[in-house]
């Protein structure tokens, strides 16, 4: 089981790797292994996840310390992974810093959200209604990472999810890997739509939605 979910982050990795999500150290990722008690692996911290190594997960426990000796580090922001655990019945998250989330996190963050209309891709967070709204939650960046958790937990309503965090990242769940991957990716894309049609059309950005 352990080999098995190994595998599969490990998977993951590396096709984020090849989108170049992982620059400059950032981004961590996480699987569940069990549920009681709670267990899952998380990336250690500050490695290159562009390298796939034997020592690119370490086990944790439900408050996000090493299961067992290790001289690895969970991530500086296990914590998060930890909520979104305790929370739902989400199997894999995902975090990761690209320019575009970045950005629309900084445009749209005194709005505390940015929403999304009318875009076929919105199906991928199971929203199938002609005139469905998707809204991202976009938070503060608190440095203080138990306050961030803390902060974060407020927007993980369901298996599903994804929240932005101003000028730093996103974070996203799913029930297994193939669903946070999925809700990762139709999220860049809504970013990178959202992004090139503020370069064409600058009014839009005051449209509410
Ligand atoms: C150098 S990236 C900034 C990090 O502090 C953090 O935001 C991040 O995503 C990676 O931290 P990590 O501890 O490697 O999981
Ligand atoms: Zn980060």
């Amino acid at each position: 089981m352990l080999n098995e979910k190994w595998n599969e982050l490990a998977d993951v990795k590396d096709e984020l790797s090849g989108r170049d999500w992982f620059m400059g150290t950032s981004g961590n990722l996480a699987i569940k292994v069990s549920g009681e008690p709670l267990q899952f692996l998380v990336t250690a911290s500050g490695k290159d996840k562009r390298k796939r190594t034997d020592e690119d997960f370490l086990l944790v426990d439900e408050f996000g310390r090493p299961v067992g000796e290790t001289h690895l580090k969970p991530s500086a922001e296990t914590l998060l992974h930890v909520e979104i655990y305790r929370r739902t019945n989400a199997g894999c998250s995902l975090h990761v810093h690209t320019i575009d989330n970045n950005v629309i996190s900084e445009i749209y963050g005194d709005r505390g959200e940015v929403s999304f209309q009318g875009q076929e891709i919105i199906k991928a967070f199971d929203k199938w209604d002609e005139d469905a709204v998707l809204k991202i939650p976009i938070i503060k960046n608190f440095a203080h990472i138990p306050t961030l958790a803390k902060e974060f937990s407020h927007h993980i309503h369901g298996d599903t999810g994804a929240v932005l965090i101003r000028n730093h990242g996103i974070t996203v769940w799913g029930r297994n890997a193939f669903e946070a991957k999925k809700v990762l990716e139709a999220s860049e894309f809504l970013f990178r739509y959202q992004l090139r049609l503020l370069e064409h059309k600058p009014f839009q950005l005051f449209k509410v939605v």
